[in-house]
């Protein structure tokens, strides 16, 4: 059985009391539930401290980015070895940087293989615009992000997170059945390239809220969730995390 998994991107949010604040709070919402992975993902600055502060609480911690190369004249980058002494995962793909800072398919492939170099796990985000949504493409588009990372071989550990576009900040999450749909589609593909897909974790991201996303969790295809606003929310977050917990629905 996949374990679920319960992200938090705190993407450019929180200043340092805040970031502590957060953490803590959520540290002593959810550190006693222990089948369900909850990764916070605060930003670069507030990584080490945050890593502290779950330290030995079974909470893990993830970047939002990284650089490809590991080291060198890189002004402003951060490399994967850097972020490897604290983090456990890595977001790549996210769509605010393939849609604001314009990273391309292949940047996010080289961001993701680093990633795995460097023994931490991508959490590779896929999804379409709204236009690409309302042309009927989603499925093309999708199948391209993966392809990109996955068609040269892959044989680490990945985390695919869904995430249609149109649905994040929005309010507006897609419905639990379009995000089975293409989570079951995304399993097909992860097969035709030879993963064992039973057990990549597929998440769904976009606008979950603690009212919706039990319908999220409940579908077969859909391993957890990356949580953007509701993640700066300790008392939400950690009920997404009760949520998504076997043992807490059983
Ligand atoms: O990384 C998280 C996603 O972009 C979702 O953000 P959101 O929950 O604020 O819609």
């Amino acid at each position: 059985m996949r374990k679920p998994l319960v992200a938090g991107n705190w993407k450019m949010h929180t200043d340092s009391s805040q970031a502590q604040d957060l953490a803590s709070s959520i540290v002593s919402r959810v550190s006693s539930v222990t089948d369900v992975e909850v990764v916070l993902c605060p930003p670069f600055v507030w990584l080490e401290r945050v890593a502290k502060l779950v330290e030995e609480t079974g909470i893990l911690v993830g970047a939002q980015d990284t650089f490809w190369e590991d080291w060198g004249a890189y002004t402003g980058e951060i490399s994967p070895l850097q972020l490897s002494e604290m983090c456990s995962y890595v977001i790549v793909g996210h769509s605010e940087r393939r849609h604001i800072i314009g990273e391309t398919d292949e940047i996010v492939a080289r961001k993701a293989r680093a990633v795995a170099r460097a023994g931490m796990v991508p959490i590779l985000a896929v999804g379409e615009l709204e236009q690409e949504y309302k042309e009927g493409i989603s499925k093309e588009i999708v199948s391209n992000q993966l392809s990109a990372v996955l068609a040269d071989g892959w044989d680490h550990e990945i985390v695919i997170a869904y995430e249609p576009v149109w649905a994040i900040g929005t309010g507006l999450a897609a419905s639990a059945q379009y995000a089975q749909d293409m989570a079951a589609f995304i399993r097909e593909q992860l097969s035709s390239y030879g993963l064992n897909q039973e057990r990549v974790r597929i998440l769904y991201g976009g606008s979950v809220n603690r009212g919706n996303f039990k319908e999220f969790i409940e579908q077969k295809d859909i391993d957890g969730a990356l949580v953007g606003g509701a993640s700066l929310k300790a008392e939400e977050f950690a009920e997404l995390v009760m949520m998504a917990s076997p043992a807490m629905v059983d």
